[in-house]
């Protein structure tokens, strides 16, 4: 048996494997006995290190009588500081604004505080007056039910943080003097109810203000908040900061205001209409009996016009009107046919009218912002207000008005916050809350687990806890809620010339709250910053794959499902597989299963998907119901087998020349990147073999050139040819993937190269949890395990102030040697398998300055994301393809092919 070490380890024995996964096994059962307590460790460890703040983890449930058709959804989903509030009271709606605050998260430990001291993030505080991390909120109610808003406020204290006249003091108690900040003509007439109610002042704003501030916001702060919407499409629009005015911004509300905006503060309001939605509702009303403005679009959906309008068709005995353009379907007059026929109101559908007038109302409104863009010679406009709704015919005619008279001169496009300008606008207008000048890359949207679901109004006093969210999952479950668009998306070629076909719905029911369920929850993070050494940050795009594509988008959806099982499982064993655990693991299956049929319904819904949100949004849904860290012990028993076999390979790699070295260590990098429990074919490989024989089987199929090969060119970079020794590169950041074999036998050996070459090595590792990747929390463990058998390592690790406490008590004759060039930790800002680049955590951001050299590892952020990024500096991106599509689409190879991508700064 003792001959067995002897074996290198890329021909590692079984006999040494079995013994290796036998101590991991009794690892895994000693673990679970234990399971509470880490998950504690775990959680606060989390808090303390990640940047991107987790979804709201507070209740959320169906209120009163679930039984009814759209019952009313509580989504209480906060329970930070409240510390700012703003109202837009409109003639029909009223909207809010809110801010919470998360709790000071920022982390002292030893790492951080010697890494931010490292890069010099310790005083660079640029504000003078704090500015937290926080969720921005929207919420509204109808105006006639303002005693339901007053409750929403009074119970979730929403008055109670605000400011107070004289400065921001959040911590304040409510007093005498409490003002919030409200715009429409509501802040006057309700004024009083409010003082007398909450205690609090309404401090008024100037409506057209806010609406000018609150669309400036959305379209500066917001990626992909206004699109563009023909024929049933939707496409985001990326709007240039440096290019966005003049533009023409239209408010459908219940009358509509056309104001022409030419800067921050800067506009004019040059028209209006008092044809808007109010006289859709109030006419729709009176001819429908309808009960509520969601029942009267419904009832659109199944509506034909021509059986009340007047076709120029009907005019002409069925003919076009060639001479001036006008097919025989187009409208000649709205509501024409109810004067030449002997019919009473109750002889039409009511279906008939809604759609007439929903569709008379939104061509008018268009026709006219149209003539006003013309007027100033604008090439764009904005529609916002609630009359829009989401609602795909209503988008559609209004774009087919502007498109057809300005013959396509001008474009019309919609905001994903609509309805919520004004409020916005209020809550802009607060002096020093530092939130207006936020940043896009500040800002991260959230859907809640309630987003898929249809709803009544998402409002309500605060549920608590977990258990109550869980619950709500479940009788939306029995209830057996079909889950359904929120508009139906018309097919292509429901416009004709100037008349519309009938508009085909998919449902007949009508997603109940737009505003609720196609806006998330904006987390504000302002310590996210966009990655420095981006060749170009405007155009770069994360995503490898536009899911745009429905094939796409189904393919991945499969994927994803079948993925679901085994994931719950890891997840509910890892919180200890209690009743508990399983009935959160069946919530968050439940809920991710509902965000995917919303999504392959609906692609858009919550602004442009791309594979790398779906593999966020599955870790955020695990997180929603705290599962904090599904692959815990398989990413630790995967360490300690790696680990066991490492000084092994040291030895090995020594005995190399350098040049057979640097081969190895790239192919040790791919071999051991096929670790990987989010891919389906990985997972059942693991079933066949021990982890040491798949890192060898793996090895064994390195065979050169891979499918994507520039490893001559980096050899080139890095050793020279010839006699001419290449100066080694400064700084390396390596973003690490996967725990161990990966990480332990791919990537240290890796960095310890380059340390030895003398270039300083930065580890960039995840701030939470995704898959079995490493997180930051968990890497200084893992390299001070790995010091333990490597001097290069350790000295790194020392003067990177990695190895603070862990090597403390070994001593040897390291003092005599040479200082040697740090290797750092950063967490990178995210959980998720994939990487944006342009939100990533601070400390990144400021190691990412000096950086001259990127190594991207794994298929999430090197493939899915970041393939065809370009960067300032030398980039090497290392994966292998564990997915037969994703290998045959991206480079025309097969499952297992690797990826060695070398692009030298330009
Ligand atoms: N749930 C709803 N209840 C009433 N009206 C709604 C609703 N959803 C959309 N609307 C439409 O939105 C219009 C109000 O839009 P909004 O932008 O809030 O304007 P206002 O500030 O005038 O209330 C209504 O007149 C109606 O056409
Ligand atoms: C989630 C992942 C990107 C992680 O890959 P990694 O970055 O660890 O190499 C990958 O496992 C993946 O794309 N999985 C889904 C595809 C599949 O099951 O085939
Ligand atoms: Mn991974």
């Amino acid at each position: 048996m003792a001959g067995l070490t002897e074996h290198p380890v890329l021909g590692i024995t079984d006999i040494k494997e079995e013994s290796n996964e036998n101590k991991a096994t009794d690892k895994v059962v000693r673990e679970e006995e234990g399971e509470k307590e880490m998950a504690l460790i775990a959680g606060n460890s989390i808090h303390r290190s990640g940047s991107r703040p987790q979804l709201d983890l507070s209740g959320a449930a169906i209120q009163g009588n679930f039984e009814e058709k759209d019952p009313t959804i509580l989504l209480p989903n906060q329970s930070d500081d409240i510390s700012h509030l703003a109202l837009d009271i409109g003639g029909s709606l009223i909207k809010l604004v809110y801010f919470s605050r998360h709790a000071d998260r920022s982390s002292h430990d030893k790492r951080k505080m010697s890494i931010k001291e490292r890069l010099g993030l310790l005083n660079g505080n640029r504000r003078s007056y704090p500015i937290l991390g926080g969720r921005l909120h929207f919420v509204k109610f109808e105006t006639n039910k303002i005693n339901e808003c007053l409750d929403f406020i009074s119970s979730k204290q929403l008055h109670r943080g605000g400011m107070d006249s004289r400065s921001w003091h959040p911590e304040a108690p409510a007093n005498e003097n409490a003002l919030i900040k409200a715009t429409g003509g509501g802040a006057y007439k309700f004024a009083d109810l409010f003082k007398e109610r909450l205690g609090v002042s309404l401090d008024k704003e100037d409506e057209m203000d806010c609406l000018v501030a609150g669309a400036n916001f959305l379209l500066k702060a917001i990626r992909h908040e206004a699109f563009t919407h023909i024929e049933g499409r939707k496409e985001f629009v990326q709007i240039d900061h440096n290019d966005l005015f003049p533009y023409l911004l239209v408010n459908i509300g219940s009358g509509v205001s056309m104001i022409k905006v030419d800067g921050d503060g800067k506009f004019q309001r040059v028209s209006g209409t008092n044809v808007g939605g109010g006289t859709y509702w109030g006419l729709g009303k009176l001819l429908t009996k309808c009960k509520s403005f969601d029942e009267l679009l419904e009832l659109s959906q199944r509506g034909d016009n021509r059986t009340i309008d007047m076709l120029v068709g009907d005019i002409y005995g069925g003919m076009d009107y060639n001479k001036i353009g006008l097919s025989a379907s187009t409208i000649a007059s709205s509501f024409g046919k109810a004067i030449s026929e002997n019919k009473e109101l109750e002889d039409y559908r009511p279906e008939d009218i809604s759609l007439s007038l929903l569709r008379m109302i939104s061509y008018n409104i268009g026709q006219i912002a149209y003539l006003n863009a013309l007027r100033f010679g604008l090439k764009r406009i904005f529609f916002g207000g609630f009359f829009i709704r989401g609602h795909a015919y209503t988008m559609d005619t209004i774009s087919f008005a502007v498109h057809f008279w300005s013959k396509g001169d001008a474009q019309a496009m919609f905001l994903r916050h609509e309805g919520f300008l004004g409020a916005l606008g209020a809550f802009m207008s607060y002096e020093k809350h530092g939130l207006d000048d936020l940043m896009v890359h500040q800002l991260v949207e959230r859907f809640p687990m309630g987003a898929p679901y249809i709803g009544g109004k998402i409002h309500g006093p605060p549920l608590g806890d977990l258990n109550e969210k869980i619950s709500w999952m479940e009788k939306f479950v029995q209830k057996g809620t079909e889950i359904t668009a929120p508009v139906p998306m018309a097919p292509p070629g429901t416009t004709g010339l100037g008349g519309f076909e009938v508009p085909s719905s998919k449902g007949h029911s009508l997603r109940s709250d737009a505003s609720a369920l196609n806006v998330g929850v904006l987390h504000l993070v302002p310590t996210l910053e966009v990655f420095p050494i981006l060749a170009d940050s405007k155009t770069y795009e994360p995503n490898t794959i536009d899911l745009a594509d429905h094939s796409e988008l189904e393919y991945w959806f499969t994927v994803l499902s079948e993925h679901l099982p085994d994931l719950v499982d890891k997840a509910v064993a890892s919180e200890g597989g209690t009743d508990d655990a399983k009935r959160r693991g069946d919530a968050f299956a439940r809920a991710f299963s509902a965000h995917l049929a919303r999504l392959m319904e609906e692609p858009t819904a919550y602004g442009k998907l791309g594979l790398a949100n779906l593999l966020e949004l599955r870790e955020e849904c695990l997180r929603e119901f705290q599962f904090v860290d599904a692959y815990r012990s398989i990413k630790q028993r995967e360490n300690e087998a790696s680990l066991a076999v490492l000084p092994d390979l040291l030895m090995e790699l020594d005995s190399m020349s350098e040049e057979t070295r640097l081969l190895t260590l790239i192919e040790g990098v791919l071999a051991a990147n096929i670790f990987d429990w989010g891919s389906r074919a990985c997972v059942d490989l693991y079933h066949k073999g021990t982890i040491i024989e798949i890192y060898r089987m793996s090895r064994k199929k390195m065979q050169r050139p891979w499918r994507v090969d520039d490893f001559d060119t980096f050899k080139g970079r890095m050793l020279g040819s010839g006699d001419k020794m290449p100066h080694p590169h400064k700084r390396a950041l390596l973003f690490v993937d996967n725990s161990g074999a990966d990480i332990v036998l791919g990537m240290l050996p890796l960095a310890r190269e380059l340390l030895r070459r003398g270039t300083e090595v930065v580890l960039v590792a995840n701030s939470l949890p995704a898959l079995n990747d490493v997180t930051a929390m968990e890497l200084p463990d893992i390299v001070a395990e790995a010091a333990k058998h490597c001097d290069i390592l350790r000295r790194a690790a020392e003067a990177g102030g990695l190895l603070v406490d862990a090597m403390i008590n070994i001593q040897d004759g390291s003092k005599e040697k040479p200082p040697s060039v740090p290797l750092m930790v950063v967490e990178n800002g995210c959980g998720s398998p994939c990487i944006d680049l342009r939100q990533v955590s601070s400390e990144l951001a400021a190691a990412a300055k000096d950086a001259d050299l990127i190594i991207l590892e794994g298929m999430g952020r090197a493939l899915h994301t970041n393939f065809n990024a370009r960067f300032k500096c030398d980039a090497l991106k290392l994966a292998m393809v564990k997915n037969q599509r994703l290998a045959e689409k991206l480079i025309k190879g097969n499952i297992y092919d690797c990826v060695c991508r070398y692009e030298p700064s330009s």
